[in-house]
């Protein structure tokens, strides 16, 4: 039975789900990252908000763990390119919270620009400054948006409700997109120079963090007022304190801080600043959305091999999945077929798929025949970082689609390009559930591909398979069963035979000095 641990606060809907699914589940919160270390090697799965820290460390540490499950959309908390080189699949929600997180920011916005945690304690103290509290309007006002994607969007919807005029700084914004939103698409330095209320909607990656720089923070007209719902290192913090201070910034409310938690920061105490501690997916419909879905994501995976809403692999539906698996195992025994017999310098890999399988996702069949193309080279690859490995080896891919009849039902073909040429295999599904290979390296042969195998290529003459037999018989290895192929009588003929030991060194150089051997390689399929 897999076993999931959730590390930060969850709705309990989450352990709900999995104890339903058959997913043993421990609820261990508030853990420092040496007891998380400690502990992570048990589990297969992990469901995290954005407390837990997902290090390089932790995933070291994590020798079981196949899943990374955030309940929440921002996935900085989480080496993905560590998890990817480790073969763990990092998944997120990206939506459940997005309606929550929208109103957070029109929230603060408001706060903003009444400033109502200020109003809220004066009167509190008994103090009725009426006088103290002028506000603006946000009508008529524009509000420039750093991100239009999700959550971008809903706020802008929401500020045109309020009757704002909304403009937007997104490079992948597309003007019919824009356009459908109802903003006006502009540069960062118009946007800055056009506002009267900034609010962030971009993840933080290189190109965001400090996009609010001290230099672009002055570039905001005089009395702009900014609010941050998305990540802490967008804004400058330092920079922003001393332009409150100056009055050149009205206002800023800030969800997410560079360094979180944040208990203590010199913005603290500052006239016009309002803070709230990451609240901005804290409701009680986004928490339930998110647990929900990271729950059933992860169990799918973990129990059927679906994938949903990964960071670092395609998709796979829970549908898809059972439909896939045949042709995903057939797929990684046709890579792993080339990987055993040829694997110097690969230089590009084709994938081509007719009749039935035509119709599939293509990505994780093209997943699985790198992973079993590369398991030769680690026994760490696997569908996840075979694509990662591919293309930090510049190894071409390439995926094609045959809409023609075959002989055969489905088929997959595979073509790996080595520094010794071109090496085509292909195979077909028996039943449409049994892997089965059809053809190697040009010669049509039949075969399973499955256990300890002894493939030989050799000269197409009289007696040859009675000296391979004795061979055999006399070094005590039985044969499961027999495959003959050759490219024409008398030429080229290739055996492929399955054993029911691994075939010794010693047994494998006596069989290659056979007359007639070009080639005689012992192979092994899990
Ligand atoms: N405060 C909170 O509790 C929450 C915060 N968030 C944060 O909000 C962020 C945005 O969430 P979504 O809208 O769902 O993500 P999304 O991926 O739908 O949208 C992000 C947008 O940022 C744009 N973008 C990327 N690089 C950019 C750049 N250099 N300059 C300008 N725009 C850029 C993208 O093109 C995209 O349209 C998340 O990454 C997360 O960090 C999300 C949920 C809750
Ligand atoms: O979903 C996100 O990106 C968030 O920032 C929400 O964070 P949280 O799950 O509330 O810790």
């Amino acid at each position: 039975m897999p076993r999931v641990l959730i590390s930060d606060q969850m709705s309990p809907k989450a352990a709900e789900i999995f104890r339903a699914r058959g997913i043993e589940v421990d609820e261990i919160t508030g853990l420092s990252k040496d007891e998380l270390i400690k502990i992570i090697g048990q589990y297969d799965g992990l469901a995290i908000r954005s407390s837990t820290k997902v290090t390089k460390d932790v995933l070291a540490a994590a020798t079981n763990l196949k899943v990374v499950g955030r309940a929440g959309i921002g996935v900085d908390n989480v080496d993905i390119p560590a998890a990817s080189s480790r073969g763990v699949v990092v998944m997120n929600t990206p939506f459940g919270n997005s309606i929550t997180t929208a109103e957070h920011a029109i929230a603060l916005m408001f706060a903003l620009a009444r400033q109502l945690p200020e109003a809220d304690a004066s009167t509190q103290a008994g103090k009725w400054e009426k006088n103290r509290f002028m506000g603006v309007e946000v009508t008529a006002k524009t509000l420039g948006l750093i991100g239009a994607g999700n959550i971008g969007s809903i706020v802008a919807d929401r500020a045109l409700g309020l009757k704002m005029k909304v403009i937007a700084y997104d490079p992948f914004l597309t003007p019919e997109r824009a356009e459908h939103m109802g903003v006006t698409k502009v540069t960062l330095d118009e946007l800055l120079a056009q506002a009267d209320f900034i609010s962030l909607h971009t993840p933080l990656t290189d190109s965001t963090r400090n996009i609010l720089s001290r230099e672009n923070l002055l570039k905001c007209k005089p009395g702009i007022r900014i609010v941050n719902c998305a990540r802490g290192g967008l804004i400058d913090e330092a920079a922003l304190k001393e332009l409150l201070d100056s009055g050149h910034i009205a206002g800023a409310a800030l969800d997410v801080f560079a360094e979180e938690p944040a208990k203590s920061s010199p913005l603290f105490g500052t006239p016009n600043f309002v803070s709230t501690p990451h609240l901005g997916a804290s409701t009680d419909e986004a928490q339930v959305n998110v647990a929900i879905q990271v729950a059933e994501q992860l169990s799918d995976f973990l129990l059927t091999g679906g994938v949903t809403n990964a960071l670092n692999m395609p998709s796979l539906s829970a549908e898809e999945a059972p439909r896939l698996k045949p042709y995903m195992a057939l797929a990684e025994r046709l890579g792993s077929l080339v990987g055993q017999l040829d694997k110097d310098g690969i230089k590009s890999v084709r994938i081509e798929v007719e009749g039935a399988a035509a119709q599939l996702n293509i990505k994780p069949i093209t997943a699985a025949v790198l992973a079993g193309l590369m398991r030769v080279h680690s026994d760490t690859v696997n569908m996840v970082n075979a694509p990662y490995l591919a293309r930090e080896r510049e190894i071409e891919i390439a995926e094609v689609r045959h809409e023609r009849d075959t002989d055969y039902n489905t088929l997959l073909r595979v073509t790996v390009h080595t520094a010794n040429g071109p090496r085509t295999v292909a195979g077909t599904l028996f039943g449409m559930s049994k892997p089965r290979l059809t053809e190697i390296f040009g010669i049509t042969v039949e075969a399973d591909l499955a256990g300890d195998m002894l493939y030989i290529v050799n000269e197409d003459k009289p007696g040859f398979i009675g000296r391979l037999g004795s061979a055999l018989g006399s070094a005590g290895v039985n044969i499961g069963t027999f495959h003959l192929g050759r490219r024409d009588a008398g030429g080229e003929a290739v055996l492929l035979l399955s054993v029911d030991n691994a075939i010794p060194d010693a047994l494998l150089t006596d069989i290659r000095a056979l007359p007639g051997v070009k080639v005689a390689s012992a192979l092994h399929f899990v």
